[in-house]
């Protein structure tokens, strides 16, 4: 899968403009978060709009007032005073609601945002989830996608309320001199290119920065979680890892003070420009009240309006720059988004009543982006009640056969047959339903008791009486016990009150977990790595009463416990380089037998005897 690097890259007004293209998605994912709010911005952005050149007419109205009062009354001036006050009010009373409204409607927005991240990840395939470019993309639209909208939103309710101010403003001063709101209007357009390229500049840095920061963040990750904490701190790699992160801190620096410097440098020579217009302009209107061609009102309202419109010219400008820049980086959200689900299960078949054979047929599988297969040409056949014991030397193929057989991969070679049946023609998630997997790299969440063996299961989460059998087969129910909330005891330190456990102990939850599920296919990835050779017997021995009836694979490095399957396949290279029961394979002498011996040697003599016992005895 390639997310749309190179287009984004490409830095040109044409890109800038197509970036526009997603408005109307951006416009719609705004509508769908709360489109009552929406339009109630809406509307206070137009009164927004509208409302300070309002006050300036207001203000004009009541200075002038002063002089028509000499004739007509005092009443004159009050009533337009009272006009001005009311209208302050009200209009700070909106702005009140709108900020009411906008800060709830940010919260909302956000939320949707990262939900549909969050959707968008878990859809993706393994094979997607480790592309390093699909990270990039996670990465950046979970920083900047987040918030951007919103921005956008505002920059786009400003630009409107801007607008409405500007070409009441501009109206204003073209009564008095037409060139003036010409001129006012015109120079900020001049700064437009130059801050576009600036804009697109800063995009890009951030852009080509991703992958850095990934790095910037997993080196402050490892200084900072509780999982490293230890190894840090015993190998001293406090100080080097700080020195990796401050050497990435000073290029980001290094890159945004010199963007800074060109949008400072552009800013000052565009702000000279404006002081200059403004300045003369000034003098044209003074000039005018000296020679009593306005009154003094008009004066105030004229000098207003020439401020106003500067500004707002200037505002819209810096806000069409900030559009066209978080159209960059939410673009990247929508190509997120937008990534294909590599598979598609829809229309395959459902209808598993349970596995009874899984049979792999000449199974090749190479992974993304490397040169060498890590399966080559395996086949086997397992049916119900049997037990089959994965061996072989580190990067053998062992995990892979596990992901493939599991569905985590599928671009693979050969055929995989479920009931004699192509597991590609099956529904992957029906699929799963009948397996459960214990994976060497299990996941330890810091949540309570309940949860961590209820995930296996997650409809079951209740059921306290599965919950506390699944716990006795994994031999951890006596912890269960002694846990000061039972199920419902915090585990792990990551959160208040959480009691931790061992690593054998975190394994042996794992293990409970997968006892949750009703399935039909157990597959154990090392499940005895941590574990005390007493506890692993009894884990294998739970294994084996538990898949009486279903098919059981386990990956062990421990040829003791796994001499009891009805099956083993030991590998090499990705190849399966022999194949039988125990006894068959240490009567052959070959890879197995001299590995298991090997091993044995470092138990005591009476495992000795007992392999040379067997290999006389065929005993089982
Ligand atoms: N996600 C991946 N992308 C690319 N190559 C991978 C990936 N995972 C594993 N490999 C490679 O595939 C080969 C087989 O790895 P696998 O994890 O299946 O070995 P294993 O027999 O389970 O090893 P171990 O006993 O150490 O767990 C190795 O050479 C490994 O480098």
């Amino acid at each position: 899968m390639a997310v749309d690097r190179e287009d984004s890259s490409v830095m040109s007004i044409a890109n800038i403009l197509k970036s526009f293209r997603y408005w109307p998605r951006i416009m719609g994912l705004l509508w769908a978060t709360d489109a009552k709010s929406l339009i109630a911005i809406m509307i206070l952005n137009l009164f927004h709009g509208i409302s300070p050149i309002i006050v300036l007419i207001l203000t004009k109205d009541l200075i002038n007032s002063i002089t028509y009062s000499w004739t007509e009354g005092f009443n004159v001036i009050l009533k337009a005073f009272a006009i001005l006050v009311a209208f302050t009010l009200l209009s700070q009373l909106l702005n009140l609601i709108q900020s009411y409204i906008e800060s709830l409607f940010k919260v909302l927005l956000m939320n949707r945002i990262n939900k549909l991240i969050m959707e968008k990840s878990v859809s993706l395939s393994l094979k997607d989830f480790e592309n390093s470019e699909v990270q990039d993309a996670l990465k950046l639209a979970q920083n900047e996608a987040g918030h951007r909208p919103y921005q956008i939103m505002q920059q786009m309710m400003s630009l409107i309320s801007g607008i409405v101010t500007l070409i009441s403003a501009a109206g204003m001063l073209i009564i008095f001199r037409w060139w003036m709101a010409f001129i006012l209007l015109i120079i900020p357009f001049t700064s437009f290119y130059s801050f576009l390229r600036i804009g697109q500049q800063e995009f890009l840095v951030q852009y080509n920065r991703i992958p850095k920061m990934r790095k910037a963040w997993y080196y402050s990750y490892l200084m900072t979680n509780d999982k490293n904490f230890k190894e840090v701190k015993l190998y001293q790699l406090g100080k080097y890892l700080q020195r990796c992160y401050n050497g990435l801190f000073k290029s980001f620096y290094k890159e945004d003070k010199k963007i800074a410097k060109k949008r400072l440098s552009t800013g000052i020579i565009f702000q000279v420009i404006n002081v200059i217009a403004n300045v003369l302009m000034m003098v044209v209107v003074l000039r005018s009240a000296f020679l009593r061609e306005i009154e003094i009102g008009t004066v105030v309202a004229l000098t207003q309006t020439i401020t106003m419109t500067q500004s707002n010219s200037q505002a819209l400008i810096s806000g069409i720059l900030s559009l066209c820049q978080h159209n960059l980086f939410l673009k990247q959200l929508f190509i997120f988004l937008d990534l294909k689900v590599s598979k598609n299960d829809k229309g395959k078949r459902t209808d598993i009543m349970e596995i009874e054979t899984v049979e792999f047929k000449n199974v090749s599988f190479m992974y993304p982006d490397t040169n060498r297969y890590a399966l080559n040409n395996v086949s086997f056949k397992l049916k119900r009640g049997e037990t089959m014991a994965i061996v072989g030397r580190n990067g053998s193929g062992k995990t892979t056969l596990m992901k493939i057989l599991t569905g985590l991969y599928d671009d693979f070679k050969g055929d995989i047959l479920i009931n004699g049946i192509s597991i590609r023609s099956f529904n992957q998630e029906a699929l799963r339903n009948h397996m459960a997997v214990v994976c060497q790299d299990f996941v330890q969440y810091e949540l309570n008791m309940r949860h961590n063996i209820g995930f296996g299961n997650v409809n079951r989460l209740e059921r306290d009486d599965e919950l506390l059998e699944s716990a006795r087969r994994a031999g951890i129910d006596d912890l269960v016990d002694q846990l000061p909330h039972g199920l419902d005891t915090q585990i792990g330190r990551l959160f208040d009150q959480g009691s931790q456990l061992s690593g054998g102990q975190w394994q042996r939850v794992a293990i409970a977990r997968a006892f949750m599920r009703k399935a039909d296919l157990y597959i154990l990835d090392e499940p005895s790595s941590m574990l005390d050779p007493e506890s692993e017997l009894q884990v294998f021995e739970k294994f084996r009463e538990l898949i009486h009836q279903h098919i059981g694979i386990f990956i062990s490095h421990r040829y003791t416990s796994i001499k009891y399957a009805d099956h083993i396949i030991m590998m090499d290279q990705g190849e399966v380089v022999e194949q039988g029961s125990h006894i068959e394979l240490m009567k052959k002498d070959s890879m197995y037998a001299y590995l298991y011996k090997m091993q044995l040697s470092a138990y005591s003599d009476n495992d000795k005897e007992e392999v040379q016992y067997e290999m006389v005895s065929g005993d089982r």
